[in-house]
């Protein structure tokens, strides 16, 4: 696997007959945490799900700390947290992870310390169903951590949370990463770039842009992520139409 949490080569995934993702090659290195940004429709969830081992693929290989994807003897070296993420309203923020840890094999403490690191040790009584959204989502993530993953892939984790409890959780991201955890980490919110390491700019199902912020901004002659990656829209569009002039004027 040499340095690379994630390698990917020549993914191929079609969905409802359409091939969402044409080809893809990427690697992501250890102890990073790597944004993959792009517009809805992109293909960010899917590619997540390719390397969680969840989406069936139709080429390629997907390789995650060195083993396929999907392997068995990654279940618990991953933590993925869906856009839907499914916790049990009716039981406690204690009770769903004690019911998470019983199926890791992991003790107290472990649940202890997950609820340490999202902050809702305070709320461990606390019946899901009467949680804010993004204590909820905390949640999540804390049954992510459970069992000390060496890759956490996170979809959208910080969707409606307000500007403190983002600030938080990517100083927690930042933490983890410093501790080893590798972690990629989709969102469409452009702003949250500057908070990665490294940046994966998806569109149509490919990798548009691969590199740090201040290396797409030199790239581009801009000065913050939204205009680099509609710089870098424009730029591929253009490149579309000049192959396929029936394609100009599409949208990206
Ligand atoms: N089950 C499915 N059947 C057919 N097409 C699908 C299916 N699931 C996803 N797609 C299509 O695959 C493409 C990629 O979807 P995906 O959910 O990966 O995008 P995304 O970048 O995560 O979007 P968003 O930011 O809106 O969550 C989209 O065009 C979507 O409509």
């Amino acid at each position: 696997m040499g340095n690379n949490a994630i390698e990917i080569a020549g993914l191929r995934v079609v969905r409802g007959g359409i091939p969402v993702i044409p080809s893809l090659d990427l690697a992501v290195p250890v102890g990073q945490v790597v944004g993959l940004l792009g517009p809805s429709g992109s293909g960010k969830t899917t590619l997540m799900r390719a390397i969680v081992g969840a989406q069936i693929v139709e080429g390629g290989t997907v390789t995650v700390l060195g083993l396929p994807a999907g392997s068995a003897a990654l279940r618990r070296r991953i933590g993925y947290v869906t856009q839907s993420p499914s916790v049990y309203s009716d039981l406690t923020v204690t009770e769903n992870l004690r019911y998470a840890a019983a199926i890791l094999g992991v003790d107290a403490a472990a649940i202890r310390q997950a609820l340490t690191d999202v902050d809702l040790i305070g709320h461990a009584g606390q019946s899901i169903g009467t949680l804010s959204g993004g204590e909820r989502a905390r949640v999540s993530l804390a049954i992510a951590l459970l069992g000390a993953p060496d890759l956490l892939v996170l979809d959208e984790p910080t969707v409606g949370l307000d500007p403190v409890l983002r600030r938080d959780l990517w100083e927690l991201f930042h933490r983890l990463s410093r501790s080893g955890v590798s972690l990629l980490v989709s969102s469409h919110v452009m702003d949250e770039a500057a908070r990665c390491d490294r940046l994966i700019l998806l569109r149509g199902g490919g990798v548009l842009a691969d590199g740090t912020l201040a290396d797409l901004l030199d790239r581009t002659g801009t000065t913050d992520a939204e205009a680099a990656f509609l710089a870098l829209v424009d730029e591929a569009a253009a490149h579309d139409a000049d192959r396929d002039p029936a394609a100009r004027g599409a949208t990206p």
